[in-house]
């Protein structure tokens, strides 16, 4: 087919038909969005309008079912925008997330509550569970692990002291660029900015590149990517929302260490969420200080063949039991088998607490 006008007419015309059918679709999605506000309205319980595990079968049905050309994750995403804007018609959701704006954890709600969720910065994560146990937002959003870098303790110790659950986690892949301002001596930097994890995720790329510029560690590296527009010898590493956002050039991209660079986010709230069909389970639990203690918690999980997806060692605070473990697995505390695993863990620990179960990140 050559590209005469005429074909680029006609093939134009069919996306303005495409257009208009795609327009009336996603128009009746959204009538049946609003009806179903009106049924979860009347409910007893108490509405509640975003429903995770929903959203995850939505997005999987679409992912299993797409056929090209487009691929599969791009569809989602699509899909997933369509869903956001249907949720704000039920509800505006507010989520509360860590700061400043432009921060990977911004990026990491957007991606999963999608466009038409309210963002909120936060200055800590702590404030972040704060805002929403006051119920002052809907939902948080907090980094949790690097594939790089391990546990972001705060977020795991902040569980300790509160209510909050966990409703879904979101992995996003970490993009570090080298940021500079236009006003920034670009052969001249002497000092780079950027949160201690960044800084270290991009270790052997600065001892290469920068060796004798001295590296400042700052509470997030868009703070990084703020703090270097009035400074001549100073860059930034951060990622793209920052470098937008403040309009910043790359003067290196992808600097990362290592390219499978990724941090996992929570989802928190206080819902309970129903299953998915693909779930996991979060869980703290307090074990008394004596030989074997470690081996007794996962021995259930290994005899119902249960896979563990992460074990974290924290000291506990409260100065009575010596260590807690952050445990993730494969399952939904509905599922027979994991309750009965948490019931033999419960009657071995000292003290258990689920700290939710979700569906495992789709997008
Ligand atoms: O199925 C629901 O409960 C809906 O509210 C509809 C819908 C959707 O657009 O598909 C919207 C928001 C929910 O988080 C899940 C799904």
């Amino acid at each position: 087919m050559t590209d005469t006008p005429n074909n680029l007419d006609t093939l134009r015309q069919r996306i303005d038909e495409i257009d208009n059918d795609i327009l009336r679709l996603i128009s009746a999605r959204a009538e049946c969005a609003k009806q179903v506000a009106e049924v979860k309205t009347k409910s007893d319980k108490g509405a509640v309008f975003y429903r995770p595990e929903r959203e995850a079968q939505v997005l999987r049905r679409i992912m299993e079912l797409n056929q090209g050309p487009l691929n599969s994750e791009e569809m989602a995403r699509l899909f997933r925008e369509i869903m956001s804007a249907c949720l704000a018609l039920e509800q505006p959701t507010k989520v509360a997330y860590l700061g400043p704006e432009g921060t990977f954890t911004q990026q990491a709600a957007l991606k999963h509550f999608g466009q038409s969720a309210v963002s909120m910065p936060m200055a800590a994560i702590d404030e972040v569970f704060r805002e929403v146990e006051a119920g002052a937002v809907n939902y948080g959003v907090v980094p949790v692990e690097n594939s790089t870098e391990g546990v972001v303790s705060h977020t795991l110790d902040s569980f300790m002291d509160s209510s909050i659950r966990i409703c879904g986690e979101v992995v996003l892949r970490i993009h570090h660029h080298l940021l500079v301002a236009d006003t920034t001596l670009r052969d001249k930097v002497s000092r780079v900015y950027s949160h201690p994890q960044s800084l270290a995720q991009c270790r052997k790329w600065l001892d290469a590149h920068y060796p004798r510029a001295e590296r400042v560690p700052v509470s997030s590296n868009a703070e990084a990517a703020k703090m270097i527009k009035g400074e001549w010898h100073s860059a930034a590493i951060a990622g793209d929302m920052a470098a937008k956002l403040y309009g910043l050039e790359k003067v290196a991209e992808k600097i990362e260490d290592r390219p499978d660079n990724s941090t996992r986010f929570l989802i928190i709230g206080s819902q309970h969420v129903p299953m998915s069909g693909e779930d996991k389970t979060s869980i703290v639990v307090a074990m008394r200080n004596q030989p074997g203690a470690l081996h007794d918690l996962l021995e259930p999980f290994h005899r119902h063949s249960i896979d563990l997806t992460r074990l974290e060692t924290r000291p506990s605070r409260t100065g009575v039991w010596n260590y807690v473990f952050f445990i993730d697995f494969k399952g939904h505390v509905d599922e027979p088998r994991v309750a009965a695993v948490l019931e033999e863990v419960r009657l071995r620990a000292s003290e258990l607490k689920v700290l939710g179960s979700y569906p495992v990140g789709v997008l």
